[in-house]
């Protein structure tokens, strides 16, 4: 069977994950990793694979995962699809991701490709979960409790700000959905904690919650790039109160979300022209396989 050929877009931390669930996927190929710097320093892993600072440069890409900054993937969805590449992406901004998907599905429609956008596990796998709790209990309440764990699309806005070399963001849950924000950053010269507080305090992320800012002498010293999540739900199945409903995980934060866009990789290969969502795919089309297999073993 012909293999999937992707292209991974941008190598931090999203990148070099998602080149390992590439690898150990059966279904797939690397047709490349772009680099904003080219092939130059090539790391030692990447030495089987073309390395280049275009996609155009590749050849017969079928998907691109996007594992840039969230802020960078909505530009580069609308060029890469108009190359004829499908795209998926992790962009989490939630406030935005309706405007973003708006704007996508025309440039999708136009291309005659596919984007599945804020696909990873928050907004991502979660996203499936809050929709299908939403359905089982209609009526009632539910929150979404994050870590303690890093948050990489934080840890990224932080190391944006001026004065910062390195940073990590630790996201600590209070409970009921609300959040603290605990920032470690690496200064440089001649700035202080406080003028980087305000700059984050004015960024849309971290705006809503209460907000720490620690200097550190080396950011790699702190980082433990574990995350997870627990979400709840409780509420009504048709006229029955007290329905109850939890859903627990605890893991590497980059590996899920270059596992996820692995996933949603595959699936955007057998969607209609547009731009989807998770909760937009059919779950079943995330696997290698035909459906029959998969229902025969899963369903
Ligand atoms: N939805 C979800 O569940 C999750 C979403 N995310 C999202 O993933 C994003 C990436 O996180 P992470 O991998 O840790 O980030 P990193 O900073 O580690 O990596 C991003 C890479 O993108 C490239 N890059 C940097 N700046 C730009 C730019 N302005 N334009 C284009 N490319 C650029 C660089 O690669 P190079 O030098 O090779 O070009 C860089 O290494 C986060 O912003 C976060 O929002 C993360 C986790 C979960
Ligand atoms: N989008 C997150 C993953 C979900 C966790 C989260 O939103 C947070 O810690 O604030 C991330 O970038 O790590």
């Amino acid at each position: 069977m012909k293999k999937i050929r992707a292209a991974v877009v941008g190598y931090g931390n999203i990148g070099h994950y998602s080149v390992q669930a590439l690898e150990a996927a059966p279904d797939f190929e690397i047709a490349g990793i772009v680099r904003r710097q080219g092939g130059k320093d090539k790391p030692a892993e990447l030495a089987a694979y073309e390395v280049v600072d275009d996609i155009a440069k590749l050849k017969d890409v079928d998907v691109a995962i996007l594992a840039t900054p969230t802020r960078a993937c909505p530009d580069l969805a609308e060029k890469i699809v108009a190359l004829g590449i499908n795209t998926v992406d992790s962009f989490d901004i939630h406030t935005s991701i309706l405007d973003y998907r708006t704007r996508q599905m025309e440039n999708c429609k136009k291309a005659g490709r596919v984007s599945v956008i804020s696909a990873g596990w928050d907004p991502g796998s979660d996203s499936i979960v809050r929709v299908l709790l939403e359905s089982l209990a209609p009526k009632g309440l539910s929150y979404t409790n994050f870590g303690p764990g890093m948050s990489m699309g934080h840890s990224v806005v932080a190391r944006s700000k001026k004065g910062v070399k390195n940073a990590l963001s630790m996201t600590i849950p209070l409970g009921e959905g609300i959040h603290r924000r605990m920032v470690y950053v690496e200064l440089e010269e001649g700035y202080t904690v406080e003028q980087v507080y305000d700059e984050l305090k004015a960024d849309d992320y971290f705006a809503h919650d209460e907000l720490h800012v620690f200097a550190v002498k080396s950011v790699d010293e702190v980082r433990d790039m574990g995350h997870g999540v627990h979400m709840t739900r409780k509420g009504v199945s048709g006229k029955t109160q007290n329905q109850r409903f939890s859903f627990d995980m605890s893991i590497n934060n980059p590996a899920l979300t270059g596992q996820v866009l692995v996933n949603v990789a595959r699936a955007s290969m057998r969607l209609q022209p547009g731009c989807y969502t998770m909760p937009e795919i059919p779950v079943i089309d995330m696997l290698p396989g035909t459906r029959e297999e998969v229902v025969a073993t899963l369903v």
